[in-house]
């Protein structure tokens, strides 16, 4: 049996990469939370298995899971050490959110290849799945920023970083209890060596392509983008879940306004994004999925650099005045001045210190853009 690890054990992992990994028997996980204790306690209370509730507009499927067998807090740095050190183990995952990929994730990954490498365990493939641009390179760079040269070394010549495109609605689940509840849409998009081999993901339909920058690109900016608007615009019309703001005309138009602006960059053809937009309609408007608004809000000043400002900048520097990019930024402005979504963000106290003054605020988030007198005009 081989062994596929991840780290950030929740519900989207649950829903995601543990489902696909349950399409080959001949692997199985095992999963540390990032911090809390909690769910690892839960989940071993139950030998870890949990069903999957995919929910439709009608209905829900019920899909018993089982490819997890070991559940381990984030806390135990010992069993962490002592699980990466296995050859068995190949692959990691990660979904511990944005925010973890400054400090907890390069801290995390050095001390679990470092005990690796003194254990002779060869080769890993490391699978980033959160919602970053080029996940696969961002994580290596911040692991090898922190590795010393004979770590480095060991680490070019026998880790691999993967990037991927992730996606799949998964939102808290708001009963007690294991169960994650989840859209049937799936989608994972892969590129990049396994030196230690893999499950066969692809049986459950995951892709496997030279660059994912395009699909990636797609995913953060029409799908992630938009569920910022709804989360700042959205809530602060009296919204409190993606549903019931996309049943609002008035958000529908925002929607289509930031759709058309964001596909211009988006590297792929036309009818394709089209369709893509179509199916974002759908799959927002689930009325039986209850997403928060509140919950996509979180840690904005980590988001909007990722899912809006490059749709900003690209925009300025053709010379327009994109108003549903400029809208995201308005609101996120204004969410910080407490309109809307209640404000949960680890690194916005600096933000908070200057709300007042969105030139101040542009300053820190984007310096390019503190200067163009243009867009200050358009903002709050
Ligand atoms: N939920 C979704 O629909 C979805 C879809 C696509 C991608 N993702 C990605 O997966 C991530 C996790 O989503 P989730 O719904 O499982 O969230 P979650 O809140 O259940 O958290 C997952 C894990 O991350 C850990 N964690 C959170 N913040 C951390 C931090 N600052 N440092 C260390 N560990 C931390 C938690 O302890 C938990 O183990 C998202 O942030 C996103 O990047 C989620
Ligand atoms: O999970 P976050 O906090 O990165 O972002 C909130 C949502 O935009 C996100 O979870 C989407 O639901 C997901 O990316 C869909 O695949």
């Amino acid at each position: 049996m081989k062994h596929h690890l991840h780290l950030g054990l929740g519900n989207f992992f649950r829903a995601h990469q543990a489902w696909y990994t349950g399409a080959d028997p001949t692997w199985d996980i095992t999963a540390f939370t990032g911090r809390s204790p909690d769910l690892a306690a839960a989940l071993t209370r139950q030998n870890c298995r949990y069903n999957l509730v995919v929910r439709g507009p009608s209905e829900d499927r019920i899909e018993p899971q089982t490819a997890i067998k070991t559940a381990l807090p984030g806390t135990d740095l010992a069993a962490w050490c002592s699980w990466m050190s296995r050859p068995s183990v190949a692959v990691l995952t990660l979904t511990v959110t944005e925010a973890a990929y400054a400090d907890f994730v390069p801290r995390r990954l050095i001390a679990g290849l470092t005990a690796r490498r003194a254990a002779g365990a060869g080769p890993i493939a490391i699978v980033p799945c959160d919602n970053i641009p080029a996940n696969g390179s961002t994580t290596a760079r911040a692991v090898t920023a922190l590795a010393d040269p004979a770590l480095a070394r060991w680490i070019t010549d026998n880790v691999t970083f993967v990037t991927t495109m992730v996606d799949r609605i998964t939102p808290r689940n708001p009963a007690p209890g294991v169960d994650v509840i989840t859209e049937s849409f799936t989608e994972w998009i892969l590129s990049g060596d396994f030196p230690a081999g893999r499950p066969t993901w692809e049986a459950a339909g995951a892709r496997f392509v030279t660059d994912v920058v395009p699909h990636e690109t797609r995913k953060l900016l029409l799908l992630n983008g938009a569920h910022t608007l709804l989360a700042y615009a959205g809530s602060a019309l009296g919204h409190t879940t993606v549903a019931s703001a996309v049943a609002d005309p008035t958000c529908r138009t925002w929607l289509n306004e930031w759709w058309d602006e964001a596909s211009r960059h988006v590297p792929l053809p036309a009818p394709e994004l089209l369709a893509y937009r179509a199916a974002l309609l759908t799959r927002f408007a689930n009325p039986r999925i209850r997403h928060t608004l509140a919950q996509i809000a979180t840690d904005g000043s980590q988001k909007l650099p990722i899912r809006v400002l490059p749709v900003l900048r690209a925009e300025r520097s053709a010379g327009r005045l994109p108003t549903g990019a400029i809208r995201i930024l308005a609101s996120w402005i204004n969410h910080l001045r407490g309109t809307g979504a209640p404000l949960n963000d680890t690194a916005a106290a600096p933000y908070l210190d200057r709300a007042s003054s969105s030139r101040a605020i542009l300053t820190l988030l984007a310096p390019d853009l503190a200067h163009d007198e243009d867009l200050l005009k358009a903002l709050p």
